[in-house]
């Protein structure tokens, strides 16, 4: 279900030198939607998280959260505004283990934040521990991080991103570097643990299955444009997203 627009973005342009990266770009995202950003290498999907999440200033234009501009806010402070992400690479402490790197996330939240909605009444360890069952991650909570598999530590990296209740959730390729086999299973936790609660999420995304079976609607981007943005089905089945993004044209 989806409702009220809670982020826009208004005529984002970014260069870097005579590199085009983001051209006008402009995106209303309803609460709720399941959005997906495809585009080949180099396209400008990274370029438009980066500003959306503050690690890059756009050169022009704007970004509201909730209709509250959020442009050039640092990444901290937009975190702290109800944007959070993953990236491709999870970025956990190695040494420890899935319910220590969860209670420091939760800890570091403090309790206006916590995902879950009636988590104020619970202490950090109730928090992490209901963190972990609902990304079904139990059997692998007091292993170190550095022994478990890619697709754990992905889902655990996810789960941390949440622990701030956030209002948006970007997913930098979830399921890069995961199985086949378990890339499904990885998507199917994820939005299972989101079901229900009041956060958007965009996820950008190679897999074309991923993107078909898990968005409400996808953006397509080329040098730095918006190409299409529509239904999944009508996004894959448009020529020019054929033809620049997944190469399937004739
Ligand atoms: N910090 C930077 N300095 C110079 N050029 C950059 C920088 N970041 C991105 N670019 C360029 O901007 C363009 C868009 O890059 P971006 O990373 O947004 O693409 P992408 O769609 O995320 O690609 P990928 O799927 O490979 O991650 C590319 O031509 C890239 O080389």
């Amino acid at each position: 279900m989806t409702g009220s627009v809670i982020l826009q973005a208004k005529g984002l342009n970014k260069n870097f030198g005579a590199v085009v990266a983001a051209a006008d770009i402009n995106v209303d995202v309803p609460t709720g939607q399941r959005l997906s950003l495809i585009g080949a290498n180099g396209a400008g999907k990274t370029t438009f998280v980066n500003m959306v999440t503050g690690y890059l200033a756009p050169d022009t234009g704007d970004i509201l959260l909730a209709d509250q501009p959020i442009t050039r806010m640092t990444p901290r402070r937009i975190t702290q505004m109800g944007v959070c992400r993953s990236f491709q690479i999870p970025q956990l402490c190695e040494a420890m283990t899935p319910r220590e790197n969860l209670l420091v996330a939760v800890g570091a939240s403090g309790p206006r934040f916590s995902f879950f909605r009636h988590a104020g009444a619970q202490g950090a360890s109730e928090q992490a521990a209901e963190i972990l069952q609902r990304f079904e991650m139990i059997a692998y909570a007091d292993r170190p991080v550095s022994e478990l598999p890619g697709g754990i530590r992905k889902l655990l990296d996810i789960a941390m991103a949440l622990v701030r209740r956030p209002k948006v959730l970007l997913l930098d390729e979830p399921t890069s570097g995961v199985s086949s086999e378990e890339k499904f299973g990885l998507m199917d936790t994820v939005m299972a643990a989101v079901e229900g609660e009041p956060v958007t999420v965009l996820f950008v995304e190679h897999d074309m299955d991923i993107v078909t079976r898990y968005a409400d609607r996808v953006l397509a981007f080329y040098a730095g444009k918006i190409i299409a943005d529509d239904a999944p089905d009508e996004v894959l089945s448009d020529i020019e997203v054929q033809r620049y993004v997944t190469g399937t044209a004739r």
